[in-house]
């Protein structure tokens, strides 16, 4: 291998300082599809390309468990999470979530979000401004639990949507941010790990289809239920993404305010069209940085190698900004995707590979079906947008406009 080409320097300091911009950086350094660095004080190898995406989905190259850094478990996925299981422990966890991937379930929870935000906006006008990235998460906080089970009464949508945020900003920042997010955590598994119990113990009802239905009867394998706090994991690992959404909302009111020829089109309900938005708005702005695994074996890409044990990382964002993949990667264009759909493994922002299967991300069309039935909605809405700092930091991860974007003079269409 090429070791005496990798840095004897980690690159984390970097990576931290540099955020998103890091790795599509150094890979213009180099040919542009390989990388071979050192991160985490291990030998680390970046790529990309849909070809890159099968190496780094396939589960002889690449495994998860102990590839997740503690800061990480401790505040975005939680401990034991899916996202850390490898082979039969991950298929078999990963049934809990198979329901994500089911066109009437996903249309159900669309309806609870829509109702939600509809009822929302009403009070919108009497407020003289609103953030729409603070808004859209306690909307979406809403949605998703009603369309999870959750009663009502066993939840206060505002503080739990301030938590599931928390817990997704906090992620990758050491200092204050971390330290809210790893709270928020503590805070929500114990809420939902009681949640879970009260289920078991017949306390609560749950609808038996329904999301905490599922966690709370759960079986890895022929072993027992899940503990508590691990059922509580994974359905904060489907309230918070869903919350998180919000990035994505807030990022498509940047879009229609920079470009608002956009905003017709949606307004016209062109469903294709709306799609289409979606997918350049998960393309175009920055959520997820790149992706990791630890390597089972040696393995060499493009003549660049990674011993057993070092790091593969898939460069999310450098590929959903690579100009061979997509021309013109800079220029915010949803017709893209109207001339020709996404190939699975070439749009990348919630992983590649098959859902079902492998770690790609399970609630990837609950978000696009958020996103086009919102931005429709945020298109038709009228509203004033006063000056504020919508700078998107490329720094910061996860990043978005700075003032969350606020509007004021809201009026329900
Ligand atoms: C804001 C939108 C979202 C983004 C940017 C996003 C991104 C991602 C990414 C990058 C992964 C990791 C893929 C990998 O490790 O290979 C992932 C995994 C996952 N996502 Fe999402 N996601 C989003 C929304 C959702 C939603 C709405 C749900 C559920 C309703 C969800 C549930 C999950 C779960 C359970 C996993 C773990 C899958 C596994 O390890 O097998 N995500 N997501």
């Amino acid at each position: 291998m090429d070791a005496h080409r990798r840095p004897l320097i980690d690159r984390t300091p970097a990576l931290l300082a540099e955020g998103y911009a890091w790795l599509p950086n150094r890979m213009r350094e180099t040919t542009g599809s390989v990388l071979s660095t050192r991160l985490l004080g291990r030998p680390a190898l970046a790529v990309r390309g849909p070809r890159a995406v099968r190496f780094f989905y396939d589960e002889s190259h690449v495994h998860r468990h102990g590839a997740v850094p503690a800061p990480v478990l401790d505040t975005l996925f939680g401990q034991g999470a899916v996202h850390t299981l490898d082979g039969d422990a991950h298929r078999a966890r990963k049934e809990l979530f198979l329901p994500l991937l089911e066109a009437d379930r996903v249309a159900r929870l669309t309806d609870h979000v829509t109702a939600a935000w509809d009822e929302a906006v009403r009070s919108w006008s009497e407020r003289p401004r609103v953030v729409l990235f603070d808004e859209a998460a306690v909307v979406l906080t809403r949605g998703v639990c009603d369309w999870a089970g959750i009663p009502p009464g066993a939840v206060d949508a505002e503080p739990l949507a301030r938590d599931l945020l928390a817990m997704v900003d906090g992620f990758a920042t050491p200092g204050p941010r971390q330290l809210r997010a790893r709270r928020a955590r503590a805070r929500q598994e114990t809420r939902t790990a009681r949640l879970v119990e009260e289920v078991r113990s017949g306390a609560l009802a749950a609808p038996a289809d329904s999301m905490l239905a599922r966690v709370a009867r759960h079986r890895d394998t022929a072993q027992g239920p899940l503990d508590s706090r691990t059922a509580a994991v994974e359905l904060l690992n489907v309230l918070r993404p869903t919350v998180a959404v919000s990035w994505f909302v807030a990022f498509a009111a940047h879009a229609l305010h920079r470009w608002p020829a956009h905003r017709e089109r949606l307004r016209g309900g062109d469903g294709a069209f709306a799609t289409a938005f979606a997918h350049e708005v998960r393309r175009f702005y920055p959520f997820a940085p790149f992706l990791g695994g630890r390597t089972v074996r040696e393995l060499t890409w493009h003549g660049e190698s990674v011993p057993a044990g070092g790091i593969l990382l898939l460069d999310v964002y450098g590929q959903n900004h690579d100009e061979e993949l997509w021309g013109d990667p800079y220029t915010f264009r949803p017709g893209r995707f109207l001339d020709r759909p996404p190939a699975p493994d070439e749009l990348i922002p919630q992983g590649g590979g098959d859902p079902a299967h492998g770690h790609r991300c399970p609630g990837e069309r609950v978000t696009v079906g958020l996103l086009e039935s919102l931005a429709v909605r945020l298109a038709r809405l009228e509203y004033t947008v006063p000056g504020q700092d919508l700078r998107i930091p490329l720094r910061r991860v996860p990043t978005r406009p700075r003032s969350g974007f606020a509007v004021t003079g809201v009026r329900a269409p």
